[in-house]
């Protein structure tokens, strides 16, 4: 059975965070280990406390991986410029296993997980371990210091992150009106993914997007198979999410 790590911060109720990135690596038939890097007191309204775990903790936890044939990372929300640090460095021990980075920066509700030299600390130490980078649009334009609000915007922010290090880059234009559309960029060029757009909100669905393209390349799939993979598990997320602690959530304990 392939293992994905799962590297990022806790979300107390789960339904984000690495929390849930381990449920869905179970879910799609993968080993789920992990690394907490931080852990977040949060719930479906606010973020009410944030605590980046230090450095030594990150980098003795990606030591105890080392035996365990580790075929993919997941890469969550990081909380300060250390802890971002200590997981590229953590990464660099396992050369050549994909790793799916999240750029995550803030709750749906608006709080913020990262400052900005946090932000500044993923462009420039961690999107270079990125086999896939995978910001929805305030990520792509945080990370570019620009606007990124439409499609035309999304078509030129992919490939100007992909110059930046990362080896594919994936924008989520979830947030979007209209069909679901994300961009993707890698070695093959630009290219689009379309979804249906299912008349609902789901919380942790950039979570789920991610894990399950990290568990499928574990498995072997290709870049544009495990996204399409991940398309249809987004979609039935969002068609079946369930009311939990205030918020849709996705059915995955369910
Ligand atoms: N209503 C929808 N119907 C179908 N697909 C959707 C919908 N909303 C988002 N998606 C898809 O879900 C994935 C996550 O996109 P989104 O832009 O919501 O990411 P995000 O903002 O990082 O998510 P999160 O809410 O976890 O922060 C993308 O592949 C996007 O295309
Ligand atoms: C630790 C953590 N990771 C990710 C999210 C994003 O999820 P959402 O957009 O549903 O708030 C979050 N709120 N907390």
């Amino acid at each position: 059975m392939p293992v994905v790590a799962a590297v990022g911060t806790t979300h107390p109720l789960a339904f984000a965070g690495v929390t849930f990135a381990m449920q869905v690596l179970a879910r799609e038939g993968v080993r789920p280990v992990c690394v907490i890097a931080g852990v977040s007191a949060q719930d479906a309204r606010s973020v009410l406390r944030r605590t980046p775990l230090d450095a030594a903790t990150i980098a003795a936890q990606f030591d105890a991986l080392r035996e365990a044939g580790v075929g993919a990372f997941h890469v969550g929300a990081l909380l300060s410029t250390d802890a971002v640090r200590a997981v590229a460095a953590g990464l660099a021990a396992f050369a050549g296993v994909p790793v799916v980075v999240d750029p995550v920066l803030a709750a749906t509700g608006g709080d913020p997980l990262a400052d900005d030299a946090t932000v500044a600390a993923l462009r420039d130490v961690l999107l270079p371990c990125a086999t896939l980078l995978t910001p929805n649009l305030d990520e792509a334009g945080a990370l570019l210091e620009r606007s990124v609000r439409d499609l035309d915007a999304m078509r030129d922010a992919a490939p100007a992150l992909r110059a930046r290090g990362a080896r594919a880059v994936l924008v989520k234009g979830g947030h979007l009106a209209g069909d679901a559309i994300d961009v993707v960029s890698d070695d093959a060029g630009v290219r689009t993914f379309r979804t249906p757009r299912i008349a609902n909100v789901l919380r942790g669905t950039g979570d789920l997007l991610a894990a399950t393209i990290a568990a499928s390349l574990a498995s072997g799939a290709t870049l544009d198979d495990a996204i399409v993979h991940a398309h249809t598990r987004v979609a039935d997320a969002i068609a079946h999410g369930v009311l939990f602690a205030g918020t849709r959530v996705a059915p995955e304990t369910r």
